[in-house]
């Protein structure tokens, strides 16, 4: 099973278990789950609802400790929030107060750091926003506020972006849209990306490799290269290869086999 460049992942996940202590009792999320990104690879992680994406993307970017294995970022082991790493939620999460250039500064006061105007500026006008840095969050529509929410955390020009859910709340048609400009962005600026996603589509649209996870612990399962040409148009998306991909992943999802591949060791190892 290939996981990528095991030589010289850019984010590597080496038998990460994440143990929740919770009231009731401990909770097993993430059972021993290891992949590797590349450099500049976009990759989606799908799987059952409660398998554990979440947490391994918050894991991933240092929020979440591990109760074992490790997280390593160019190699070395994130411990904690790390600078090179940025994070987009399903909620933009912008302060109500703020307009959105002070939205976007706001990182960098709390980092006391001076922000590339420049960039930023670029940013902005890259995601159809400029001229609204004076407007509030609640003068904005909901794939304006992701828009927002995707240059402050590029503004800071981490190598490595993980989203998680970022278009769960969206309509479909602004969905369609968004995944279209992270695409071009990426054309643009080719990052390292983790996305997590409950669309199969939106998976196979943005990725260059989708990562089923195993219900609840997840594991890495199984995983599917995908080998279409950037940028993906609709007729690319309409090809009988896509919905045969799509069907593929679906049925692991829902039919359970990520559950029964995650059991074989030898399909599970990187
Ligand atoms: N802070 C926490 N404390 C206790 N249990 C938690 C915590 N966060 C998540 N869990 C539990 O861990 C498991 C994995 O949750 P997680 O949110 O990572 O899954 P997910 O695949 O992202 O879920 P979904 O698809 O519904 O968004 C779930 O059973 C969840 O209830």
């Amino acid at each position: 099973m290939n996981t990528g460049d095991a030589k010289t992942p850019k984010l590597g996940v080496r038998e990460a278990t994440k143990i929740y202590h919770t009231a009731s009792g401990d909770l097993l999320a993430l059972d021993r789950c290891t992949l590797h990104v590349a450099a500049n690879e976009i990759v989606s992680v799908v799987g059952p609802s409660g398998c554990g994406k979440t947490t391994l993307l918050w894991s991933m970017s240092g929020l979440h400790g591990l109760s074992d294995g490790e997280i390593l970022l160019d190699g070395k082991p994130v411990t904690g929030p790390h600078p090179d790493i940025g994070l987009v939620f399903q909620e933009a999460n912008l302060l109500p107060w703020r307009n959105l250039d002070a939205n976007i500064n706001f990182p960098f006061e709390i980092k006391g750091e001076k922000p590339d105007r420049a960039w930023i500026a670029h940013l902005l006008d890259r995601v159809g926003l400029d001229g609204f840095g004076g407007k509030f969050p609640r003068e904005l529509s909901g794939g304006m506020q992701q828009r927002a929410a995707i240059v402050r955390a590029l503004s800071l020009k981490p190598s490595v972006l993980l989203m998680d859910e970022p278009f769960g709340a969206l309509d479909s048609f602004t969905r369609d849209e968004m995944n279209r400009l992270v695409e071009e962005i990426w054309l643009d600026a080719p990052t390292t990306i983790v996305f997590i996603t409950h669309s199969i589509e939106e998976a196979i649209f943005l990725s260059d490799r989708v990562i089923v996870l195993s219900p609840r612990p997840g594991r890495v399962a199984k995983e599917y290269p995908v080998p279409f040409p950037r940028p993906r148009s609709m007729e690319i998306m309409a090809t009988r290869e896509v919905f045969d991909l799509t069907n593929a992943i679906k049925m692991d999802i829902v039919g359970g086999r990520a559950g029964t591949k995650a059991r074989r060791p030898a399909e599970t190892a990187a």
